[in-house]
């Protein structure tokens, strides 16, 4: 149930409150998905979801700012030099993915919720652990390929006939503690149907 259930629904509620604020972001969103889906009510087609590459970037950008899973850990096998620190084997660690995904020095203005960060020619030349949002090594997520045709196909339909307005502010939003980053008291988001 975590692994493929809890994670997606997290990342799809985090990328409606996100739309919800950034109306400039949901209308180029919107553009791109109707103009592939027209009056469609949902993608059939597996080209119509590779088209996607905006939402792909909103969606990339919402497991930046809140990375479905926020820590990983790892018990260390061997003894390894981390600049000054000495980290000897059998060590449990925790690889904090939030933290990480808000340097500056790699996100610069780190808050700032913006999938033009994804676009090839501003990620290209970023460090490939720079952004873990499935992990990294061995024991990546199996799913996170499923993870993008599933959300793609749930927010295309749902953003192709809804303009999304979000109720609460980012500040009032309080993190629930758990395996994965859910708002405390859920999300309250407006739909209005689009003609
Ligand atoms: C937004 C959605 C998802 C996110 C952010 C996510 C993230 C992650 C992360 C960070 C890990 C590594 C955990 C660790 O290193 O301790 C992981 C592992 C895993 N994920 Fe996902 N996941 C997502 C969706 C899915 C889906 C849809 C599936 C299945 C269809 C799935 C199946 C798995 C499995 C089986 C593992 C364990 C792999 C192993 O230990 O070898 N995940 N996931």
């Amino acid at each position: 149930m975590f692994g493929g259930h809890d994670t997606i629904t997290a990342n799809i509620c985090w990328t409606l409150f996100l739309l919800g604020h950034h109306p400039e972001i949901q209308e180029k969103l919107y553009e791109e998905v109707h103009g592939i889906l027209q009056h469609k009510s949902t993608p059939t087609l597996v080209s119509e979801l590779s088209n996607m590459k905006y939402l792909e970037c909103v969606i990339k950008e919402t497991l930046r700012l809140y990375p479905s899973v926020p820590v990983v850990s790892r018990k260390i096998e061997q003894e390894i030099t981390l600049g000054e620190y000495k980290i000897p084997a059998s060590t449990n660690i925790t690889l904090h993915i939030y933290a990480l995904h808000h340097l500056p020095e790699t996100f610069p203005n780190p808050n700032k919720f913006d999938p033009e960060r994804f676009f090839p020619e501003n990620s290209q030349n970023r460090h490939p652990y720079a952004y873990l949002p499935f992990s990294a090594g061995p024991r990546n997520c199996i799913g996170q390929k499923f993870v993008m045709y599933e959300e793609k196909t749930m927010l295309s339909s749902l953003i192709n006939r809804y303009k999304v307005t979000a109720v609460d502010t980012r500040e009032d939003i309080k993190f629930s503690i758990g395996l994965v980053l859910k708002p405390l008291k859920g999300i309250i988001l407006k739909l209005e149907r689009r003609e």
